[in-house]
């Protein structure tokens, strides 16, 4: 059942994650292909559920059937494991909104689960409220990542883009996009950095006019550990601002916020309402005091607003209000134009990673109310990072948009193990309540970084442990030893954090005879050089920082290779496990919404099925298995094949979509065990698989076809029905009889 695992401990040879959305919905399809296949060379697959449904309910195992278990902290354990083999797609990161619909869908199917208190006051609700912050945003990955990133697009799918590039919008030189960021009070502008010489515990203290308050306490960490603290000012933020908007509206272009809501859960949020409340500044000041009473919490979007506000007494008047406000307002950029979903509706609808790339794809442009493309002002608030699209963008308007055909590629070696950086920081962020200092302090009393803050200032501290830090370069190194590319590390040396960073690489790099093999630049002047390089027709490894890593997985493949669905994404596990994501990018949540209303699914799983190759690889290596190899390898070559066969998913209702894509690499892949000959037993074994699919294709073909066009029932969005998924993503009974025969 999803939701609720019930498996005991076994330890299967690959787990195989159970997630939300696009991605779950389309192992309906492929695992029963996966698993047919494997079970041919002794291997087993496991599925674990971390959907945001099945974390709820492991939240609450008094209230859950017996025997329910938490599979994300099994995971959590499973990773630090030798020989652990984890396939892990894309997860929903929960806003608050989302949250609360997957709450609402559960009570509605009979789970009794506590509604998420908004402003919790019992200690029970205080109680419910802390385990539902911990399924919040992000709360997944950082968990399983027990090691650093190695992204890039298989050589199969550059090969593939050179030859049918995808659509690239135009770039003018003219172009009024542009990107707006904090030049003082940011993070950028605050951080502060220490390396600690010694294994420390910490504390985080405020100290006000009220006395001094500990945040947090006993927080321990190894000798190396690199420490930032820094915060955003609320009072720069809001003039920020009020400026973008201004600019914006002299420009003539759309106004669009790009945050990371889901990763950053705790900051951004607050960043993001505070953009709400400026935007909408006539509004609250006028009803500011009636909303706050009714509960619309700006920091969980315009949507959640509207739905309190259609139930207060003076409704009528501030919809009125907000509307007028939207009009004379620089038109906000879009999620959805048709049905008046803005930017500033659900925090997690603008996704920076993703949303940026969008715009630069498009020739710098994003969608209007009317409908319409138009020019954005990109507005980023911290300028940590901002600089990356800034450059960017100034490269395009220079050069015109980059050419698919004839562009290289920017591989990332990412530094991620261990909760490194920023995207570690959720427990030690913090609202502040009053003005005041904030130290963090070692034991013996030592502060070690402090700063002065004023009310409503966002204050966090990160770390990045020195055993990570190792592990990324030499992670980096054997990249670069593989490729021969030119390796840059973007790290910005007047930046607090990365000029410690420089300072444990150094005698690193020195020691592996690697300081002139090397090349250190600032993230903007490393974008520039890597648009440079890549427009050569030439390739570059790109080591980064953990919220670089992110970005740049998605910004390069989307313009390299259309999408970043597309990319391998190998987490070597530090205690020697392999852990392979799918793709760089999310769950797309407009798929799910496509695949009910018609019946289409237009996910494309290249990154389930290079996950799926290299996870083989690994399980053969590791064993010294020729067979299981055998299997990675035709994997690839289904790859290739369906690439160069053109039987990936279409965008539109009744082309091919997931399922039929699914089917072809199960032909592919059966096509290439039979033909191979390093394995006559494997071969053997699939040549008549091979042949049945290959003699039934047109009536799969037709059955897989059937009710396309119509729309679904999936029993659920958050929490679906395995038996109505099983309906529509299983519909051939020619395939699954192939699929479902047992093994041997
Ligand atoms: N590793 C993880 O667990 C990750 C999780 N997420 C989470 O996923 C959710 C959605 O994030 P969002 O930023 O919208 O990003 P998505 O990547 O889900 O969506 C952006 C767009 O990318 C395209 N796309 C992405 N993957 C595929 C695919 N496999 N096949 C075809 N097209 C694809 C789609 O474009 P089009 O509309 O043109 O088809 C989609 O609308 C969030 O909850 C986010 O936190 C995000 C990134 C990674
Ligand atoms: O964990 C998340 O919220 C998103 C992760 C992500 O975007 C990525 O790893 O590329
Ligand atoms: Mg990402």
């Amino acid at each position: 059942m999803k939701g609720i695992s019930m498996s005991t401990d076994t330890n299967a040879d690959i787990i195989y994650t159970a997630t939300d959305e696009a991605p779950q919905l389309a192992a309906a399809s492929l695992l029963p292909i996966i698993r047919r296949f494997v079970s041919e060379v002794g291997l087993s697959v496991e599925e674990r559920d971390i959907s945001v449904a099945g974390r709820i309910l492991a939240a609450f195992p008094e209230r859950a059937p017996d025997g329910a278990q938490d599979d994300l902290a099994w995971l959590g354990d499973r990773v630090k494991e030798a020989d652990a083999n984890i396939i892990k797609l894309p997860n929903v990161s929960a806003s608050v909104p989302q949250l609360n619909a997957a709450i609402a869908e559960l009570q509605a199917q009979g789970f009794d689960i506590p509604d998420y208190p908004e402003a919790p006051e019992t200690d029970a609700e205080k109680e419910t409220r802390a385990r539902y912050d911990a399924i919040k945003g992000s709360a997944v990955n950082p968990v399983l990542r027990e090691g650093n990133s190695d992204r890039r697009a298989p050589a199969a799918v550059k090969a593939f883009a050179k030859e049918h590039p995808h659509s690239m919008g135009t770039w003018s030189k003219d172009s009024k996009t542009r990107v707006s960021t904090m030049s003082a009070g940011d993070f950028h502008s605050n951080e502060k950095s220490v390396t600690l010489d010694a294994a420390q515990t910490v504390r985080i203290e405020h100290v006000s006019g009220d006395g001094t308050k500990v945040l947090a306490d006993g927080l321990s960490y190894p000798a190396g550990t690199i420490l930032d603290a820094t915060f955003m000012s609320k009072a720069a933020l809001l003039s920020f601002l009020e400026e973008a908007i201004a600019t914006t509206a002299a420009d003539g272009t759309l106004f669009s916020l790009h945050m990371k809501a889901t990763m950053m859960k705790v900051s951004d949020p607050i960043i993001f309402g505070h953009a709400v409340r400026v935007y909408l500044k006539p509004v609250f000041d006028t009803y500011g005091d009636a909303l706050a009473e009714a509960g619309a919490n700006p920091n969980s979007g315009l949507g959640t607003m509207l739905d309190v506000i259609a139930d207060m007494p003076q409704a009528d008047e501030i919809n009125a209000a907000i509307k007028a406000c939207l009009s004379e307002r620089p038109p906000l950029y879009m999620v959805n134009s048709d049905r008046g979903i803005t930017n500033l509706h659900v925090p997690s609808d603008v996704i920076i990673d993703a949303s940026m790339p969008a715009v630069l794809r498009a020739g710098g442009k994003g969608w209007g109310p009317d409908g319409k493309e138009g020019d954005t002002n990109c507005v980023i608030p911290d300028s940590s990072y901002a600089g990356v699209y800034a450059e960017s963008v100034a490269f395009f308007k220079e050069n015109g948009a980059l050419d698919p055909t004839t562009a290289g590629t920017v591989q990332n070696v990412g530094l991620m193990a261990k909760k490194a950086e920023e995207y570690g920081s959720h427990p030690t962020t913090f609202e502040m309540s009053a003005s005041g200092t904030m130290n963090v302090v070692a034991e013996g009393g030592d502060v070690l970084l402090s700063h002065d803050v004023a009310a409503g200032d966002i204050w966090r501290m990160a770390s990045t442990r020195a055993e990570a830090i190792e592990n990324w370069l030499a992670l980096a190194l054997e990249r670069q030893k593989l490729t021969g590319y030119e390796t840059v590390f973007w790290l910005n040396k007047n930046r607090a954090h990365d000029a410690e960073i420089l300072r444990a690489i150094t005698p690193m790099l020195e020691a592996a005879g690697a300081m002139d093999k090397v090349q250190i630049m600032a993230p903007s002047e490393a974008t520039q050089h890597a648009l440079k390089v890549i427009t050569r027709g030439e390739n570059v490894i790109a080591a980064t920082g953990n919220v670089l890593r992110d970005y740049l997985t998605d910004l390069f493949p989307i313009l390299e290779v259309g999408t970043s669905a597309k990319m391998l994404s190998v987490v070597k596990l530090m205690n020697g496990g392999g852990l392979f994501e799918t793709g760089a990018g999310g769950s797309a949540p407009k798929h799910v919404q496509q695949l009910m209303e018609e019946n289409h699914l237009r996910w494309d799983s290249l990154g389930e099925f290079c996950a799926l190759a290299e996870s083989l690889r690994f399980v053969g290596e590791a064993r010294g298995d020729a067979d299981v190899q055998v299997m990675g390898d035709a994997a690839d070559d289904a790859i290739t094949r369906l690439l160069s066969e053109g039987k990936s998913p279409g965008r539109k209702v009744g082309q091919d979509d997931n399922r039929d894509s699914h089917f072809h690499f199960a032909l592919y892949w059966a096509e290439a065990l039979a033909a191979q000959s390093k394995s006559p037993a494997l071969s053997e074994t699939f040549a008549p698989v091979a042949a049945r699919l290959r003699d039934d294709y047109d009536t799969i073909r037709a059955e897989l076809s059937q009710g396309r066009g119509q729309a679904v029932d999936l029993g659920g969005y958050y929490r679906t029905d395995p038996e109505k998924v099983a309906a529509v993503f299983r519909p051939s009974a020619t395939f699954n009889a192939i699929m479902d025969q047992a093994a041997g």
